[in-house]
């Protein structure tokens, strides 16, 4: 569904994401980790069309998009979310949600429709006429998740969507994104809550300092000795095994 090949994006001297690739088969959930500053929110502007790479390629559905607008990508089914949520705050939960929406549908009952089905779906049925700016953070979240969802994604990128949550909140918007999974969409997840990650994701990748450096499971890669080390620094993954012996 998704390839990432060879894909570097430069800042100044700072080479923020170095020759990293990927690919992403339709129907799974996929985890983009690692430690802060690795890139991987950069990677992401890049496959949403929010940055153009300097080098490589970057296909949907077998279509090159990198250095497309985000509202051409989006409109061909892949939409992102932002670590940082800003609601319109002078709209209601409703009616944020159908601005994603509005996408696809021109009229505003279309899209109100559209919106309603989806707030349904994550969860905030409830919450319809309530102000977006009330919400809690976990709200934000769901409301932020509703917006991108309402585009009729096929592919969703979601950038932290659980940062700021307490542990019951993330149970709960864990099911959430399992059953979006589940109704067909695709999704490929930044995350630093590693919980979250061993339980809904079946693959991950990881990138460290602009460096794709492992794939797989995530239970492999909580014991690959290269993760370990870009976690915790030089030498840990032969002191935890010591540690572990004594
Ligand atoms: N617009 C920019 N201009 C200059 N440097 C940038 C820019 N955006 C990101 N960087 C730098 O690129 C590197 C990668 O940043 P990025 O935000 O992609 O990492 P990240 O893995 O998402 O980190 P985190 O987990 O902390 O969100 C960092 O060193 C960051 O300071």
């Amino acid at each position: 569904m998704l390839r990432v090949a060879n894909v570097t994006k430069r800042f100044g001297g700072l080479v923020a994401v170095n020759d990293a690739s990927l690919t992403l088969e339709q129907g799974r959930i996929v985890a983009l980790i690692g430690p802060n500053g690795a890139g991987k929110t950069t990677l992401f502007a890049m496959i949403g069309g929010f940055l153009t790479p300097d080098a490589g390629s970057i296909t949907f559905e077998g279509q090159e998009i990198a250095g497309l607008p985000p509202h051409a990508i989006c409109r061909l089914g892949l939409t992102r979310t932002f670590q940082i949520v800003q609601p319109f705050a002078g709209l209601t939960v409703l009616e944020n949600i159908a601005v994603g929406a509005h996408l696809h549908h021109r009229s505003r009952a279309d899209a109100l429709e559209r919106a309603r089905l989806v707030a349904e779906q994550v969860g905030m049925g409830r919450m319809l006429d309530q102000s977006a700016q009330s919400l809690t953070v976990a709200g934000r979240k769901r409301l932020e998740l509703a917006r991108a969802l309402a585009t009729e994604a096929k592919l969703l990128l979601l950038d932290e969507v659980m940062a700021g949550l307490i542990p019951s909140e993330i149970v709960e918007i864990v099911a959430t994104i399992r059953q979006i999974r589940d109704s067909g969409v695709t999704i490929l997840l930044i995350e630093h809550v590693m919980q979250a990650v061993m339980s809904l994701s079946e693959e991950a990748y990881v990138l460290n300092q602009g460096k794709m450096i492992a794939h797989g499971t995530p239970k492999q890669l909580v014991a690959d000795p290269t993760v370990i080390e870009a976690y915790l620094g030089h030498g840990a993954a032969e002191r935890l095994k010591g540690g572990a012996h004594a």
